[in-house]
């Protein structure tokens, strides 16, 4: 793999103390971090004690870093597995490993044996806790057992935030925390007798722990904190963080405590702030760094560029999160830049029950095998539960999976991954199921107090915008019941209803909305808002105009006459049949009542092409012989009455003049004929071409980033699409030419041109479009245009 300049740039940064990398999901953060080590290690690791650290988010994430290393086949691979051999100048370890084996001193030193309190222990003796500080504080009604889970996740929060003192937490900006669970009316005030009583539960409650040798991970991470403090021995020369957004305070600060401060040593921060999941990350929320002892203004270096996904699913993703008022704020959020690798839109289902969820999966899946390794997909949902459920259904049918476990991830075996959302953070995979994407489970719905709900909603929203963008090629994203919120904010145009199909899923369409209701009966009908969405898919997907649409079509079945719900129809020699016609049926009420229906019709009419058949949930699309088929086909010029669309492109070359038909934004083909001929060339490819502006704009800039629009041409009259541009003529100094204000012209970017070119010559920072005529050692730039003079 070849970094880009910028992962380069980074890579080989010399060494000043902290600094920052940020960039969007699949920027190459991880890859650059891995890189820098043997940088690091060749050019600034001169000294005896001079070592590395390497520092991951968990365990699943440093398998996974392995098993990519082992995976690549060019020299990267060799540099990465060198990095994972035992080496005395490099570790790589997950954060928790190292506070554990701190704390492990801890215990040693002091000849103690604690242990990690279960849920269970913990719960009872918050219960506990929450009892004795009742009595001290009767009248704060926050102190009940009802509010146990609350007052645990508090103190987890303080301890995390290594928050020792009333005093400071009194003054505390709870960033990331909300007031309550509902049931808590007020908020909790700074200065407040409700937050010393808080504090007063917290410290009760670890005493409580201490009593009976018991200790929660944050407490024992603060120990482990205090504990490499006491031994004040900085041990690595550079340290890089992955996903440092999501690590606490305490983490935090923990290894600044490792690093050892030399003139040449490193502190590399590797973050993304929208992938920030956790309520007790501390930079991830937005603090700055200055509040861990670090100004990282000059220092930050960004990455835009997703390498991981294709546009269509980082289109979809990003949507999703910059719905957020809040996320867009943070002032490290980094917009995505996309690169021109194109694939599948995300595919959206929705379900009524989990077990069509669950028949959806294996269904896709065993389709999916034919293209697809097995540990190439990966499903992933929001809690254990969910996954537990589907690991045991797809093991009933027969296909081979593991649930990826925090321990021991096996990432080698030929089978179906499962993962929860959280652990999926820095891994990808060709194929992800988003599933069980529910209303009530995310964003979990917990707060009756908007803003303490929002602060939920951003962490939830982070979440799911992780789990979408861990997918290489194919997303396909599933809600059971009633879909999420998050669902409904993703534009339905970035997502399809099937993997081969362009129609895009169901989504309900107002009253006010529906079409052609001069021809409809009753508005009221619960198929019609099936209806109403398909004609809007039939318009604005496949590009048939309202016009070629007939509602209730008569089919003449021998005796009987039956009225299909939706007819295309198109026209051939001025006649108009039916091309495509539908079958509708009430949401969710399945769809083999409409097949068959479908196919008596194909039969008896017998000029139709294809029908299509759905309930909103389920979707049919069948060839006139009744077999299923995997698509329509998009509207074509000439199935219209007139002519749409028609463009004339003059070859200045040849000086010939060629007429084509631009059917639709998504189509692959364009139909050419010459002017005045009756023939029609098939070109089966077509290129997009940016408009970059109009000729008298300035230079034209061939960034991907920065066009106006595309134009669509065939392949064959495009050199290399990479190095062509478009722009609107603004001048009449061509008119000679045939070249007329309004026009656009294609242009080729190359460094030569010869006598008689037409060229977009730039002069003085100004662009202007002339035929190029080489005089000696000058040249003429002349204008066809009797009135304008030669430059
Ligand atoms: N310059 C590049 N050219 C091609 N592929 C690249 C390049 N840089 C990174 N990639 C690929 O992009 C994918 C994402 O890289 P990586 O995991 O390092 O990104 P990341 O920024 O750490 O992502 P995330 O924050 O989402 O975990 C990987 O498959 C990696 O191999």
């Amino acid at each position: 793999m070849k970094l880009n300049v910028e992962q380069r740039r980074i890579v080989e940064l010399e060494p000043s103390g902290p600094m920052l990398v940020k960039g969007v999901a699949g920027s190459g953060k991880t890859t650059v971090a891995i890189r820098r080590i043997n940088f690091l290690k060749e050019h600034y690791c001169h000294e005896s004690d001079d070592k590395i650290l390497m520092v991951t988010y968990n365990k699943t994430l440093l398998n996974y870093i392995r098993h990519q290393y082992a995976r690549m086949a060019d020299s990267d691979a060799e540099s990465g597995l060198q990095l994972f051999a035992s080496d005395a100048e490099v570790d790589i370890s997950t954060i928790d490993s190292l506070m554990y084996k701190e704390f492990m001193r801890y215990q040693n030193r002091l000849h103690k044996k604690i242990e990690i309190a279960p849920p269970d222990q913990m719960h009872k003796m918050m219960v506990q806790a929450i009892h004795l500080a009742k009595k001290s504080y009767p009248e704060i009604k926050l102190l009940s057992p009802k509010n146990s889970k609350f007052l645990l996740e508090e103190e987890e929060w303080m301890q995390a935030c290594a928050i020792r003192e009333l005093e400071t937490y009194q003054s505390a900006d709870r960033i990331g925390r909300a007031s309550g669970d509902g049931s808590t009316p007020q908020k909790l005030l700074k200065n407040s007798k409700l937050r010393e009583a808080i504090f007063e539960v917290c410290m009760l409650y670890k005493n409580l722990l201490e009593k009976e040798n018991l200790i929660t991970y944050k407490q024992m991470n603060l120990l482990a904190l205090e504990e490499i403090g006491r031994r004040q021995t900085g041990k690595y020369t550079h340290i890089l963080i992955d996903e440092s957004q999501d690590l606490t305070r305490v983490q935090l600060e923990f290894l600044k405590e490792l690093y050892k401060e030399k003139e040449y040593s490193s502190l590399m921060f590797v973050a993304d702030n929208t992938q920030s999941i956790y309520t007790q990350s501390w930079l991830g929320k937005g603090r700055p760094y200055t509040t861990i002892g670090y100004d990282m203004s000059g220092k930050s270096r960004t990455l835009s560029k997703n390498y991981r996904t294709t546009t269509e699913i980082s289109t979809a993703a990003f949507h999703l999160i910059e719905a957020d008022e809040h996320i867009r704020s943070n002032v490290d959020f980094v917009k995505p830049a996309l690169i021109d690798r194109h694939g599948h839109p995300p595919i959206y289902r929705f379900f009524l029950t989990s077990d069509q969820q669950l028949q959806f999966l294996i269904n896709e899946i065993n389709i999916l095998k034919n293209d697809y390794a097995l540990s190439e997909i990966c499903i992933v949902a929001k809690g254990n539960r969910y996954i537990e459920n589907v690991a045991v259904g797809l093991e009933q049918a027969g296909i081979p999976n593991t649930v990826l476990q925090r321990s021991e991830p096996d990432f080698e075996s030929d089978n179906v991954k499962l993962v929860t959302m959280h652990s999926i953070k820095g891994l990808e995979f060709k194929v992800i199921f988003l599933i069980d994407l529910n209303s009530g489970l995310i964003p979990m719905e917990v707060y009756a107090d908007e803003e303490d709900q929002k602060t939920v909603d951003s962490d939830e929203r982070k979440l799911m915008y992780v789990g979408m963008t861990r997918a290489n090629e194919l997303l396909y994203m599933s809600s059971v019941k009633k879909p999420s919120k998050f669902i409904k904010e993703i534009d339905r145009k970035h997502l399809r209803m099937k993997k081969d199909a362009a129609l895009r899923p169901f989504q309900s369409i107002s009253m006010a909305e529906y079409q052609l209701t001069n021809q409809l009966v009753d508005l009221h009908s619960k198929e019609e808002v099936i209806r109403q969405w398909l004609i809007r898919e039939l318009k604005e997907t496949y590009g048939y105009p309202l016009e070629l649409l007939e509602l209730e079509f008569p089919v003449q079945q021998f005796s009987k006459k039956g009225y299909c719900d939706i007819a295309v129809l198109v026209y051939s020699g001025g006649q108009a049949s039916p091309y495509i016609i539908a079958e509708v049926k009430r949401f969710g009420s399945g769809t083999d009542e409409a097949l068959k229906q479908l196919k008596s019709y194909l039969e008896a009419d017998g000029r139709a092409f294809y029908g299509i058949a759905t309930d909103g949930l389920e979707l049919k699309i069948i060839d006139r012989n009744g077999e299923e088929v995997q698509d329509l086909p998009k509207c074509r010029a000439q199935f219209l009455p007139e002519t749409k669309n028609k463009q004339q492109y003059l070859n200045l070359k040849n000086n010939r003049q060629y007429e084509y038909a631009v059917d639709h934004d998504e189509a692959d083909q364009i139909e050419v004929k010459e002017s005045g001929q009756e023939v029609i060339m098939q070109v089966h490819e077509k290129v997009r071409v940016p408009l970059l502006g109009n000729v008298a704009a300035g230079i034209p800039i061939l960034a991907a980033e920065s066009f106006e629009a595309e134009i669509y041409l065939p392949r064959d009259w495009v050199v290399s699409p990479n190095e062509t541009f478009a722009l609107t003529v603004t001048g009449d100094s061509m008119t000679g030419a045939g070249i007329e204000k309004g026009d656009q012209v294609i242009v080729h970017q190359q460094t030569t041109a010869s006598s008689g070119d037409i060229v977009i010559a730039v002069i003085d920072q100004e662009a202007t479009m002339k035929k190029y005529m080489p005089m000696g050692s000058n040249i003429l730039l002349m204008s066809e245009n009797l009135r304008t003079n030669p430059l």
